[in-house]
């Protein structure tokens, strides 16, 4: 039996997914049950780096989704509207779905999973955090076993690319941008990948996984890359660490059980050298998942790009595949969904408020050159509960003298009242940064 599959979008990710169709041999046998129905796209007239037939082109993605010939619905426009309405128009006319919108699943993923479960359908996301990494699926299946405590990664390719390129050049973060547009790298608009919403995005996903409940987008803290300047990561490096954008979703060690109190946050973060994620550069990604019994388990690769992408998308296609031929052959029921592969749990995790994070800083000053500066300065933060790692005067700009601060892991609440009581000695001309450090 072969099954229908309705794509909608042929961008980067739908041309790669039909590439990847149209050439079966070498891959999994289960591929050749899969036939391409429909292709919904914007407009008939661009040209197609793909050979498909005319026909099978459409403007009417609704009629796709409705079509009673389509098993399987790929949803590969993007954005909110109308993929929003096409997801849960497909699975109220009994399709499986297969997407890569972190954006939509982050945002209205509660809806889509009670609709698909009461359909009982899939809607399977690999390609939407990491890309072509499998993390999804190893959250969901291989290490189900574990408790999980921590999940920490770079899974924004575009600011990886950027804040590396500005290590490696000492460029700014404008002239960088600038270049990653020109690559293609960054979108037109790339306010959600450099504001770090991307990675939020994507972070909500793997902690709703990881925690087994649901995350609200809007408690997910989200700080982006465009503060960073060559100056923070050349001090970084001397002191022994660079700057990765972290997307971070972490048990708090400190709640109660009854608490069970997540972090779930987005922040430029100085990482130690000696560190697994320190070394992942450019347009790569990297999840780090820490639990028990496993310990630390890392996935890396392409975050994106069109091929590796289409990889996750027909792995999950594969996956549901391999359930309609069991439904077909009646092994399984058609209207009970299989517990690994769908999403069931209802509640919503609590997330704790970032005042309450427990985390080390690193903070630049500009500072008037006049006696007792550094000693003001620790005063505060000692008077806050702030302990100081390490206070250097690092050098002057123009007629200011630069002073850069590492803290002790302190209470993020506490750090931010001896800021702002800091902020208004009369020896501090500005604070230019402000940093997080793992
Ligand atoms: N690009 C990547 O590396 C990655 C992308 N993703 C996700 O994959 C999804 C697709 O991304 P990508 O392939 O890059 O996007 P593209 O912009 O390259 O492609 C979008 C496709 O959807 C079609 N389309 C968009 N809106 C409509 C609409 N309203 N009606 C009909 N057709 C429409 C476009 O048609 P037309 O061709 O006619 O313009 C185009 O074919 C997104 O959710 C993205 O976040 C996830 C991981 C990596
Ligand atoms: N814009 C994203 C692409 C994939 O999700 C990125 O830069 O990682
Ligand atoms: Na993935």
């Amino acid at each position: 039996m072969v099954f229908k599959i309705g794509l909608l979008g042929l961008g980067t990710v739908g041309t790669g997914t039909v590439e990847i169709l149209l050439n079966p041999e070498g891959r999994h046998p289960l591929l050749s049950e899969l036939s391409l129905h429909r292709v919904g796209v914007r407009s008939l007239s661009k040209p197609r780096s793909v050979n498909i037939p005319e026909y099978l082109l459409t403007t009417d993605l609704e009629e796709i989704v409705i079509d009673p010939a389509v098993d399987i619905i790929v949803e590969l426009i993007g954005g909110l509207e109308p993929a929003r309405s096409l997801i849960l128009q497909a699975i109220e006319n009994g399709k499986h779905v297969v997407t890569a919108n972190k954006a939509v699943i982050s945002r209205y993923g509660s809806e889509i999973f009670d609709a698909a479960n009461q359909k009982g359908v899939y809607v399977l996301l690999e390609a939407a955090v990491g890309g072509g990494i499998p993390v999804i699926q190893p959250l969901k299946q291989s290490l189900g076993a574990n408790r999980i405590h921590k999940v920490t990664g770079i899974i924004n390719g575009t600011t990886n690319y950027i804040l590396t390129r500005m290590k490696n050049e000492g460029a700014d973060f404008a002239d960088v941008l600038a270049d990653a547009q020109r690559l293609g790298y960054a979108e037109a608009d790339p306010t959600a990948d450099i504001d770090g919403l991307d990675a939020g995005d994507k972070i909500a996903i793997l902690a709703s996984l990881a925690f087994g409940g649901r995350i609200k987008l809007e408690q997910v803290y989200c700080e982006g890359i465009r503060k960073v300047t060559a100056t923070d990561i050349t001090y970084a490096e001397k002191l022994g660490f660079v700057i990765k954008l972290l997307a971070i979703a972490a048990r708090d060690p400190h709640a109660t059980p009854e608490q069970d109190l997540l972090s779930v946050r987005v922040h430029p973060t100085l990482v130690p050298k000696v560190h697994p994620l320190a070394s992942i550069n450019d347009v790569y990604n990297a999840i780090l998942v820490e639990g028990e019994p496993i310990g630390q388990v890392m996935f890396f690769g392409r975050g994106a790009g069109s091929g590796p992408t289409a990889s996750a998308v027909v792995s999950d296609l594969l996956n549901i595949v391999a359930v309609l031929q069991m439904q077909e052959a009646e092994i399984v029921s058609p209207v009970v969904t299989h517990e690994l592969m769908s999403c069931t749990h209802q509640h919503y995790c609590k997330i704790a408020p970032m005042e309450d994070l427990i985390t080390r800083f690193y903070v630049r000053f500009l500072t008037k050159d006049s006696p007792g500066v550094i000693g003001n300065i620790g005063t505060c933060f000692g008077q806050h509960n702030v302990s100081l790692e390490s206070i250097v005067q690092t050098g002057f700009q123009e007629n200011l003298a630069e002073i850069v601060v590492v803290t002790h892991d302190v209470l993020e609440g506490n750090f931010h009242q001896a800021l702002n009581e800091i902020k208004s000695l009369d020896s501090i001309d500005s604070i230019p940064s402000i940093l997080r450090v793992l």
